[in-house]
């Protein structure tokens, strides 16, 4: 038996359209659900393993992307939003009903990823956003219960699916994180 990942990529991962011009984010309550626009497509969509990123039920990843802040409003039920964690980097606001994270905002301006919010794809009521192109915090899933001895099914299934597991983020965002260290420490 393969073991789950997620729903959206457990069936192996669906190429977006290349032409994703943003859609509404909608939280899983049938009741007044929160909705979120989002303008234009995601980037860097990958499958998280942290504790901290949310996951539908049964999920051992998360699926999430960035978007600049700016291109993210809240357009419905907005009440019911509350920040899961004030003390966290990426300030993840969740509804209080369902507990779907709507988005993840950075406020630490001096932050690498300062002026991106992370997002949830698969909360998309359109389809055609970008693919998630790799995982990350692979064996992070270990914190959240997966035996150690599971990893290596997960990081081959991962692989099976085009998506190279990484222990933190993939090479690209590292030395963009690290890029951005050293100009601070320069400055
Ligand atoms: N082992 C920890 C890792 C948590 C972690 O550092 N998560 C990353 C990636 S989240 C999206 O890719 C991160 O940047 N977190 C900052 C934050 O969550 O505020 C664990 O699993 O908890
Ligand atoms: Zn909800
Ligand atoms: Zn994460």
């Amino acid at each position: 038996m393969t073991v789950a990942l997620h729903p959206s990529i457990d069936n192996g991962v669906k190429q977006g359209s290349g032409s994703f011009a943003g859609g509404t984010l909608v939280c899983k309550c049938t009741d007044h659900p929160v909705k979120v626009a989002v303008k234009g497509d995601v980037a860097h969509n990958h499958a998280c393993g942290c504790t901290k990123c949310w996951k539908p039920q049964g999920a051992n990843f998360s699926v999430v992307a960035v978007v600049p802040r700016q291109n993210v409003s809240v357009t419905e039920n907005g009440d019911k939003l509350q920040i899961v964690d004030p003390s966290a980097v990426i300030q993840r606001h969740a509804c209080k009903a369902c507990g779907t994270h709507m988005y993840g905002r950075i406020e630490n301006k001096g932050h690498p990823f300062y002026g991106l919010d992370f997002i949830h794809p698969e909360l998309f009521q359109e389809q055609g956003s970008q693919a998630p192109q790799f995982a990350a915090f692979v064996s992070s899933v270990i914190e959240s219960g997966v035996k150690p001895e599971q990893m290596a099914g997960i990081r081959s299934r991962l692989k099976e699916i085009g998506l190279e597991p990484y222990d933190c983020l993939s090479p690209a965002l590292m030395d963009a994180i690290a890029t951005h260290v050293a100009k601070a420490k320069a400055a």
